[in-house]
């Protein structure tokens, strides 16, 4: 620094235009100002380069932390949140030294020395502030557009430089696209370090995301309509770059926390194993250090198949890997990468890569090749059961009956990549299955696969995915951690949830399986409260929010834990990680114990740790008991959507999807966690509570639901109403509740920006759904608690051809789910032939009441109309639903035809009309 002191000066001189000081060393009492809050983020504001306060705005002195102040500058609104005196844009000086967060508007106005001196402590005798002993150059406020020494502050030195500074900023327009090119320009032209660091110590205080609020404007009529969905929305942001520059500098070792990811798959039919190939080559791409990801695969299926095509991955894994990181390509599963269109003309694509892509992608297809191989090797078992490659057979043989299975591939002590680097470790888990041990489905499968990573390698967080569910975001991780690692977050953060989303989903989304309602506004709503519940996948977890309180006894630690050593001292590592000496071997050893089917009797997994038993939607019950012990969650949309899965399209797989949904909710409502009577230390809060018992007793709905949908058809037979009479103030009050729900409707699609379409669709399925799967599902529920009859997890099947013409959409499978939709919708329809055919043959009084139940009955069948399309198929792409329709017209037209008659004589017809109405 001593060797350069004329530069530094320089760089001094940038600092000067806008360090207010904070003197301590005044005779007068000082005003500590080193923890004033950022009004926008709410961090602290904290200190610039040389400890002074850092001020926004020389206007108003409005407290505003230097990244928020750089945030508006470059993206947000450029003028100061207050006073609203617009920011300077961002300059870079001649001799390379950029101009940024340091240089607010170089103005000053004579009320500015009072605004400071209430922040900053009293100023000297002229005005001026005192000086600081230990600065180049004393302290002030420059306003170059006035005579610099009316501010008191004769110095020709001075004037030169802001004279100076004045020119080169006229010169020089280069913007400045990052504050690192800020840090780097010091480096080079002061060799100040020291400055640099303490920039980065600045940096280090700030939060790593923020939350960005909704416009009034949006929020304020929608809090107005509905009082009981007056909660705080939010937006959030992260700061990826803070997390960087914290955590994760250039050329020292990172100190991002160690993830393990969790991958679950059970059976190779329904779950192709490519897909879930996919998934796993997108977390073994992810962008983080790779000794800090290891990825661990369940197989709940003890498929050989599962088990062989994942040692093909990790060997495919040692070139894709590199080709992601090398040319940072997104997504990082290959099947869907290469699906992307490239525009060569438009993306400013190097030769060199149009090469290298064109020979990953024949690598892939010939990796697929392989894999496809094995598929259609394990159609069939031979009678003598697998056999594996050395010639021993396949311990996972029977999968209800075999021992658990653990094989270690990649990491560290395993190959390399093609360059030469190491790989994040992959592990494949087959836990233990014997008849008689209740294996608990998919939480059981999680459960063990914690056990197992705490042994091997100990992330201090998780992040589990379904196996269809695909990073599409290689920085999710990263996203992640901005919460996770955050100071004010990181420690009552429970789980960061990102939202779910679908590839291959029909472009009108029929069946809603996007659910972006839920996605989109029940979520982000519950965002503002204690958070999202957890969704299944797509999560990352804090370890210790699994692991409930931890002080105990070791004795009551084994109680909780079970008998497992290894694992109860792995739950005191705070910052997760492994003594780095320990032997593999031992390890695995003690790995398989801890995933044999009996170590979790009398424990307190799946009761009160861990995933939680007794429910097919696991996931909603285990976020519920962190929530209900004062943890939050967040929700975290990066623009750029984190994963990616499958849904079932066909309209007999969604219902079934529905049903386990609905079966799992009422199988909470029905246990000793149901959200209603469970919990009430004070440590859920109130709306978050609602919005559980609302996640769980919707399937109720279905019971009311059903004769509400009933009652139009009835009513168009019998010649009754609803309403018994339509006086007008009824009307009134009717026509009060519509407009309000649709008041509210349209407000909530403003805030969460969901389509028409998206929200008409769910509108639909809700009924759809309602009609058939909930009602389904209270009745199975009440057969599992009354008659002992357990529910079983029906998984999905996840489409991995990808023919495009979503031929699956059309397939139909028979399923019981579709008689009381099917029963509903012909209902209405006789009901609006006879009500029409009674109107035909009552004379012209009638239409008018008529037309009141035609709505109704309309209504219903608008509603169940995606169903109708469903029941109906392709059938050789006919629009069968015009069929339909004539169906029921011609009918109409008939009886109509039959009513008009000319052949019939008038006393005929007087008679029939008599006949008919008497
Ligand atoms: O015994 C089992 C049953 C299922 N699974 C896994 O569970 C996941 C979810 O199954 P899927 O058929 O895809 O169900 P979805 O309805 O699509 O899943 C949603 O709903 C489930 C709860 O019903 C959650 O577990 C999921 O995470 C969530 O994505 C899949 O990875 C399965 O391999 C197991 O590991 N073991
Ligand atoms: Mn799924
Ligand atoms: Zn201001
Ligand atoms: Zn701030």
């Amino acid at each position: 620094m001593e060797a350069n002191a004329g530069l530094v000066a320089g760089s001094h001189r940038r600092n000067e235009l806008v360090r207010i000081r904070h003197d301590s060393d005044s005779g007068s009492k000082p005003v500590d100002v080193s923890g004033q809050i950022c009004k926008i983020c709410g961090g602290v504001v904290g200190l610039t380069a040389d400890g002074d306060v850092f001020v926004a705005c020389n206007e108003c002195a409005y407290p505003v932390c230097r990244p928020c102040y750089e945030y508006e500058r470059k993206e947000g609104d450029q003028s100061c949140p207050k006073c609203k005196t617009r920011h300077e844009p961002i300059r870079l000086l001649t001799n390379g030294q950029p101009v940024s967060g340091e240089i607010p508007f170089p103005c000053a106005t004579s009320d500015y020395n009072q605004s400071v001196r209430t922040n900053s402590g009293p100023l000297g005798p002229n005005g001026d502030k005192h000086l600081d002993p230990r600065l180049p150059v004393p302290v002030r406020i420059v306003d170059p557009s006035k005579d610099l020494n009316s501010y008191g502050l004769g110095n020709v030195d001075w004037k030169e430089r802001v004279e100076g500074w004045k020119l080169k900023q006229d010169k020089n327009m280069i913007q400045v696209t990052s504050r690192y090119a800020d840090g780097k320009g010091d480096m080079e032209g002061t060799g100040s370090n020291g400055e640099e660091l303490q920039m980065a110590d600045d940096d280090a205080r700030q939060p790593l995301s923020r939350v960005v609020p909704i416009s009034s404007s949006h929020m304020t009529p929608y809090r107005i309509v509905i009082i009981l969905r007056l909660i705080i929305l939010v937006n959030r942001e992260t700061y990826l770059d803070r997390l960087a520059l914290r955590f994760d500098r250039e050329g020292e070792p990172s100190q991002l926390a160690p993830i393990d990811v969790f991958v679950s798959t059970v059976d190779p039919l329904k779950e192709p194993p490519l897909v879930t190939a996919n998934t796993v080559l997108s977390i073994l791409a992810v962008d983080y250090p790779v000794d800090k990801v290891s990825c661990y695969v369940s197989d709940d299926g003890s498929a050989m198949l599962t088990f062989e095509s994942l040692s093909e991955t990790a060997e495919f894994a040692r070139k894709w890997v590199p080709f992601c990181k090398k040319h940072n390509i997104e997504p990082r599963a290959p099947e869907f990468y290469f699906a992307q269109k490239i525009d060569y003309l438009k993306d400013k694509i190097q030769p060199s890569f149009v090469k290298e892509r064109r020979a990953m992608k024949r690598e892939y297809e010939e990796y697929k090749v392989r894999i496809n191989a094995l598929v259609a090797k394990a159609q069939k078992m031979p009678e003598e059961g697998w056999t594996m490659q050395d010639g021993t057979p396949w311990p996972g043989n029977n999968s209800r009956d075999h021992p658990g299975m653990i094989q270690v591939f990649l990491g560290h002590n395993g190959g390399l990549d093609t360059d030469g680097n190491e790989l994040p470790r992959l592990v494949y888990v087959s836990r233990e299955k014997r008849p008689g041990f209740q294996h608990h489905k998919k939480a059981g499968a999680m459960n063990a696969l914690i056990r197992v990573s705490a042994v091997l390698t100990n992330g201090a967080y998780l992040l589990n995915v379904d196996c269809d569910h695909y990073f599409n975001n290689s920085k999710a991780l990263k996203e992640a951690m901005c919460f996770m690692m955050d100071p004010a977050y990181g420690k009552k953060t429970c789980y960061v949830q990102f939202p779910q989303r679908f590839d291959g989903i029909d472009n009108h989304d029929r069946y809603a399986n996007r659910n972006i309602v839920f996605f989109d506004i029940n979520l982000k709503g519950l965002d503002g409260i204690q958070g999202p519940v957890y969704v299944g996948t797509g999560c990352c977890f804090n370890r210790k929010a699994l692991y409930g309180a931890l002080l105990m006894s070791q004795k009551s630690l084994e109680k909780r834990f079970g008998q497992s050593p290894v694992f109860i001292a792995a739950t005191f590592m705070e910052q997760g990680g492994i003594p780095p000496s320990t032997n593999l071997a031992t390890l695995l050893k003690e790995a398989i114990h801890v995933i044999s089917c009996g170590y979790e009797d009398k424990t307190e997994w799946g009761k009160e740790i861990g995933w939680i038993y007794g429910s097919v939607t696991e996931d909603i019950l285990t976020g519920f008991k962190m929530h209900a012990r004062g943890w939050i969650s967040i929700y975290c949309m990066p623009p750029r959507p984190a994963f990616k899965g499958s849904a079932p399209i066909n309209l007999s797989d969604r219902l079934n999807q529905v049903l386990r949904w609905a079966l799992g909710s009422i199988e909470i409502l029905l246990s000793r966690h149901c959200p209603i009577w469970y919990g009430y230390n004070g440590k859920l809060r109130l709306l978050e509570r609602l919005a559980y018992i609302n996640t769980i007793v919707y399937p109720l709905t279905s019971i009311p639901l059903l004769f509400y949908c009933c009652l139009p058809a009835l009513c168009l037979l019998t010649g009754k109403f609803i309403i018994p009479e339509l006086s007008n103030l009824a009307s009134m009050w009717f026509i009060l509740l519509f407009v309000s729900i649709f008041t509210t409707g349209i407000l909530e699609l403003r805030w969460s920006g969901v389509s028409i379409e998206d929200w008409w669709r769910n509108e639909q399925f809700w009924v759809i759904g309602g009609t058939s799967a909930h009602l389904f599902a209270v009745f199975q529920g009440l057969l599992k608690v009354l008659a002992g009859i357990d529910t079983n997890f029906t998984v999905t099947s996840k489409a991995s051809d990808d023919d495009g013409d979503f031929a699956e959409l059309y397939v139909f499978k028979w399923t019981t789910l579709l008689i009381p939709p099917t029963t509903v919708l012909i209902f209405n329809m006789v009901g609006i032939v006879a009500g029409v055919s009674h109107a035909i043959n009552s004379g012209y009084q009638s239409w008018g009441p008529l037309f009141g139940k035609l709505f109704f009955a309309i209504w219903v069948i608008a509603h169940l109309y995606p169903f109708l399309k469903g029941l109906l198929g392709r059938q050789n792409r006919t629009p069968t639903i015009v069929i339909v329709w004539s169906i029921l017209l011609a009918s109409i037209f008939s009886l109509l035809w039959v009513r008009i008659d000319p052949f019939t004589s008038d006393a005929a017809k007087a008679a029939s009309q008599c006949g008919v109405n008497c």
